[in-house]
């Protein structure tokens, strides 16, 4: 079993190296969950650019680790990123995290000399929200390392600059987004889904799926699904994993096939598999596989790897809380 409830991924058991978690009492360590979106519907390009959703999120079990501790003073921003995608990404000013930790030192007016740790295991630019993860992770961490007195609305609002996705990566759990994904309220569910997550070789830029919809909207293709008033009730009525399959949406689906037309088999061998059902999460080009429970992600993860043509096949549960400090 992993040392998060619900999940047993090697990636998700490995302890926290001393480098991550450290033993000096004023280092601050969050871990934040991946998102998923149960319901993504996306409507028509606003004046912004940005398109207008109607999307449930929800927090899954596979988390990045964002630790924070006071950097030399006159020093900065300094990060280090290790784990998934950790040789890929930007260790500057473009990095997410550090992005967020910036935005922050604005608006407490402190000097944002501080070093940031991301141990990472959400697949990167996979359509699970690592990089706004991270963004929430160190908002709150940088939040309680500098004893921000900052209310909700205004970390909220802070998010919402920094990506659409960020501020539910903030709550976690369940939630319905508006807006462009930005407005969130969280949506009450007792239950509790097991999901496989079948990762990539490849990445779908976000931007460049937002595209396809369009493109392929004015060649007829797709709809703008906003009514998500009968899986609200199934999550808060606790339905089965059976009934829950039934009501899964994603209108970026028919896009990232496009863009990958290979993510079609994967979603097609899944539910050969057994699956209850496949989807691209968000943008893709990560497929998750809906299970009746546990066990059944466990069988069905292993069978999915079998069949090759992904890079990773873990399995996650969800809603999982955001991340506290
Ligand atoms: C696909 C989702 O993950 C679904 O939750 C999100 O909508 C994407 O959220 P994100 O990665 O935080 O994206 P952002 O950093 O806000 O935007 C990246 C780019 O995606 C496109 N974008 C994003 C959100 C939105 N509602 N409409 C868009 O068209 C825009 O081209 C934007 O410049
Ligand atoms: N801390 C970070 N972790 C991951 N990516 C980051 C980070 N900071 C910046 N990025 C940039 O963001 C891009 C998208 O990464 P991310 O993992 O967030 O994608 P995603 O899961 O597809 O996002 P979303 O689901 O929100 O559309 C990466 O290619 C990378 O260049």
């Amino acid at each position: 079993m992993g040392r998060y409830p619900g999940t047993e991924n090697e990636e998700c058991s490995v302890g926290l190296s001393e480098t991550a978690r450290g033993n000096d009492g004023d280092a601050v360590a969050v871990d934040v969950g991946a998102k998923i979106n149960p319901h993504l519907g996306v409507g028509p390009v606003r004046a912004d650019g940005l398109h207008e959703l109607t999307t449930v999120y929800q927090a899954v079990s596979l988390y990045d680790t964002v630790t924070v501790r006071p950097g030399k003073r006159g020093a900065g921003i300094s990060l280090a990123i290790e784990g998934e995608g950790a040789g890929d990404l930007p260790t500057g000013e473009d990095n997410l995290a550090h992005k967020a930790a910036k935005l922050l030192a604005l608006y407490a007016n402190v000097e944002p000399d501080v070093d940031i740790h991301l141990r990472k295991r959400i697949p990167v630019a996979g359509g699970l929200a690592g990089g706004s993860a991270d963004a929430a992770g160190s908002l709150v961490a940088c939040k309680r390392l500098w004893n921000v007195d900052i209310g909700r609305e205004q970390l909220d609002q802070l998010a919402g600059g920094l990506g659409s996705d960020v501020p539910f990566c903030l709550y976690g759990g369940t939630a319905v987004g508006t807006g462009h994904g930005e407005k969130v309220e969280p949506l009450e569910t007792q239950a509790s889904y097991h999901w496989v997550v079948a990762t990539s070789h490849t990445q779908i830029s976000t931007p460049e799926c937002y595209k396809e919809v369009d493109r392929l909207r004015e060649n007829g293709i797709g709809r703008y699904s906003d009514d998500i008033r009968e899986l609200c009730r199934a999550y808060r009525d606790r339905a089965e994993p059976d009934e829950l399959a039934h009501l899964l949406v994603n209108d970026m689906e028919a896009a990232a096939v496009s863009l990958r037309p290979d993510l079609a088999s994967v979603m097609h061998g899944g539910l050969e598999e057994g699956a209850l059902t496949a989807h691209v999460s968000g943008s893709g080009p990560t497929v998750l596989f809906l299970a009746r429970d546990a066990q059944h992600a466990s069988a069905l993860a292993r069978r999915v790897k079998m069949r090759g043509g992904v890079r990773a096949v873990l399995t996650a549960q969800g809603p999982v809380a955001g991340p506290e400090a």
